[in-house]
């Protein structure tokens, strides 16, 4: 629920943790009340990728860079078509956005979105705490909504936890469209969208690949009438455990042997189908520097991150699955979570990162080139 806007940065806020911890600060974006999960996001720069990234659906997003805003909102950087944060905390908004291409400012874009936020609270303080306790539930109170804190609390304690919420067919298209190759078409890719962001089938169609953005539903019949190439699997908000429809259809393709390319939630789902688990990180990685080294070259990437899960595979071994042998290609060298995966006896692979990331950095693109090698050894 929201009640108006504008001229609202003044109105009070409070920020409430499950844990009871509380912080007190100003109305940023709709006056109202919101709740998620509390996770903090790194990225100096990206805000509006961030805020229309789908995989943040149902997230308050923490923003440890102190000024946010500055560059305001244009109308070319969205990821999706709205914005999916259900909450935004910030410390110092911009004032005064400046930027050639801003139409207006992030606040006006909040507002006329009905996003809910907090600023002028110490956001290194709070970053800290989710650091320490992990992600966890919060709510976001403004204006009339704000009541005394024992409510507010039991409200936060009723929300759904993030471990075990399916979410992506909430955020999914619900009808498949084509995004055509720029330039000679060279490939046809079906793209299974769990919340796809807009960068990752534009960074294909660079590549002279048509494609097919199907629903997170799509039946394996549906996959194959588009005469694929290849398939790919997107990213996506929710617990990767409940994918259970998405497996499904990744084993069928695998079974094909059909080229296959995941991002982040479309490399949890390949850990699934090929035996793996997942399992919640404490606080998850968000941000646009994460230091990756692809095993396979030994190179180090900085690359953009965005989630709260990841795969448990083991690092040093080589995994017997039921599609052959799989390793995990890549790692996060700040605390050794697998950051890719891929198999040894057919062409799949995939990412736990952000190889499409708009806002940068853009190390890891040659990803869309691997998968495109991919298609044309298929061919060959
Ligand atoms: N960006 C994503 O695809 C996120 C995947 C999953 N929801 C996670 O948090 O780990």
């Amino acid at each position: 629920m929201t009640t108006s806007t504008r001229g609202a940065a003044k109105a009070p806020a409070v920020l409430v943790l499950e844990d009871g911890r509380i912080f007190r600060g100003r109305a940023y974006g709709a006056v109202g009340e919101t709740f998620g999960e509390a996770v903090f996001s790194t990225g100096m720069t990206g805000y509006q990728e961030t805020l229309t990234d789908p995989s943040y659906d149902r997230q308050i997003v923490v923003a440890t860079a102190p000024q946010i805003g500055n560059t305001g909102w244009n109308d070319e950087d969205d990821e999706s078509g709205r914005i999916w944060v259900s909450g935004y905390v910030v410390r110092d908004p911009a004032r005064v956005p400046s930027n050639w291409r801003s139409t207006r400012s992030l606040d006006d874009a909040l507002v006329g979105q009905g996003v809910v936020g907090i600023c002028g609270i110490d956001t290194r303080a709070l970053t800290r705490h989710l650091r320490e306790r992990g992600s966890m539930r919060a709510g976001i109170f403004s204006g009339e909504a704000i009541a005394a804190e024992p409510e507010l609390l039991a409200r936060v304690q009723a929300q759904p936890h993030m471990k075990g919420a399916s979410l992506y067919e909430e955020v999914a298209t619900r009808e498949a469209y084509v995004v055509p190759a720029v330039g000679e078409k060279r490939f046809t890719v079906a793209a299974i969208d769990l919340g796809i962001k807009g960068m990752t089938p534009h960074r294909m169609a660079e590549r002279g690949i048509e494609v097919h953005v199907l629903p997170a539903t799509a039946t394996a019949d549906e996959v194959y009438a588009v005469g694929p190439d290849g398939v790919f699997f997107s990213n996506g908000p929710g617990d990767p455990a409940t994918a259970d429809g998405p497996v499904a259809l990744m084993t069928e393709v695998l079974e094909r042997r059909t080229p296959l390319f995941g991002i982040c939630f479309g490399n949890q789902i390949l850990g699934r189908a090929l035996g793996f688990g997942t399992y919640k990180l404490k606080y998850g990685h968000r941000g646009i520097n994460q230091p990756v080294q692809d095993r396979t070259t030994g190179k180090v990437e900085v690359t953009a991150h965005n989630h709260g899960f990841a795969v448990d595979a083991p690092l040093d071994k080589v995994s017997d699955t039921a599609f052959g042998r799989a390793e995990v290609s890549h790692v996060c060298l700040n605390d050794d979570v697998v950051e890719g995966l891929q198999l040894l006896d057919q062409p799949a692979f995939s990412v736990q990162y952000h190889p499409e990331a708009a806002a940068g950095p853009h190390d890891a693109a040659y990803l869309f080139d691997r998968f495109v090698s991919l298609m044309e050894g298929q061919r060959a």
